[in-house]
Parts: C-alpha cells; structure tokens; sequence
C-alpha cells in the first residue's frame, strides 16, 4: 500500500511537466527584470520555502551568481509582531505588500490550497501584479482559483504531496539554474 500510494504521485507528477517548465520561463524572465521569487507556507512548506529559497540564493547545482529569492517564512519577529497584532492569517501577507512589486514571482505552497495566510498573501501579490503561483494538493483548494499558475500534486495523503513539491522545487531550481529547458 505505501509503495502503492508513491507511484500514483510520481504518475501524477507527469501531466504537470508543461507547467513546471512553464513556471521555470517565468521566474527566469523575472530575474532577468531585477524581480525576485518569494516563497511561502506553513509547517512542512514553511521548511520547503527556505529550502528553495536557500538553493536559489545560494546553489542547487552550478556555479553561478546567486539568484534573488527570499522566504516569508524567517523572521520571527515580523512572524510575531504581525500575527500578533494583525492575526495569523496576515504574517505573509503583510510581507508581500511590503516587500513585493510587480516584478516578481510570488510562490504559495499549500497541501490543502485552503490556509488563510497563504490565500491572503496571493491575493495581495496580485493586487500588486506580481506573477502567482500555487503549488497544491488535493483538488488545489480555493487557491487553484485565485493564482496565476496552480501546480496540483492530486493526492489527499499530505506527507506524498509534500514529497512531491519538493521533488517540483528541485526541478525548478536545476531548470533556473541554467538547465536546458527547450
Ligand atoms: O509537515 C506537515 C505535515 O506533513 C505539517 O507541518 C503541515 O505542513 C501543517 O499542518 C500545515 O499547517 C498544513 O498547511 P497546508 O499545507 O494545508 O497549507
Ligand atoms: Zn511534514
């Protein structure tokens, strides 16, 4: 059974090639104008935005300057003063009305689509006209409706769908990166 239930997320990895090649093209395009690629979740994909984030700015694979990304998920102190004084749902989406513009790639990753701070912070990205992107589980929740792109790993089991974005930010790092995406 659970052999069973890793090959259905790899087999439901394969229809989302076209779209991970896609999102690569555009975060490429927005470095190219001086944006950024910003990350967020929470729990497990709080972990998998700074792992990206991290390979971005640091280095997956090749050598090479280091690109702009940032995680919404690391400072402590604007976690807790806003979640504080805002409400939890508002820690990333106040980061995006202060950090963000036009210019960038804006990342939610969501296993449900459906968490609040994650919904707030898209919609706050593309009230600024950033490129949003959701990158989901299940039936991608209400987050498949309201961001640019939706990468939707379809399983319910959190723990595959986790393991699968990381598998897809991997991918869109070495294809960032310098990988060939012809
Ligand atoms: O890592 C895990 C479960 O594997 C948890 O920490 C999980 O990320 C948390 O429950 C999150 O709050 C779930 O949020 P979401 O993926 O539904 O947006
Ligand atoms: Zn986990």
């Amino acid at each position: 059974m659970a052999l069973e239930a890793h090959q259905a997320v790899i087999a439901s990895l394969h229809p989302l090639i076209p779209d991970i090649t896609r999102l690569a093209r555009e975060m490429r395009a927005c470095l190219a104008r001086g944006g950024k690629v910003v990350w967020l979740g929470n729990g497990g994909s709080a972990a998998d935005s700074q792992h990206l984030a991290a390979e971005m700015v640091g280095r997956y694979r090749r050598e090479r300057k280091g690109l702009a990304a940032l995680a919404l998920t690391t400072d402590t102190s604007i976690l807790t003063s806003v979640g504080n004084d805002y409400g939890y749902e508002h820690i990333f989406a106040r980061q995006v009305e202060a950090l963000c513009t036009a210019a960038d790639v804006v990342v939610g990753i969501s296993t449900s689509g459906n968490s609040r701070n994650v919904l707030l912070a898209i919609a706050k990205a593309r009230e600024i006209g950033a490129y949003t992107v959701g990158l989901l589980g299940g039936r991608g929740g209400q987050l498949k409706e309201t961001c640019d792109l939706a990468l939707v790993v379809g399983s319910d089991d959190t723990a595959r769908v986790q393991e699968a974005h990381i598998l897809i930010g991997h991918i869109l790092c070495d294809l960032v990166e310098g990988g060939d995406l012809e």
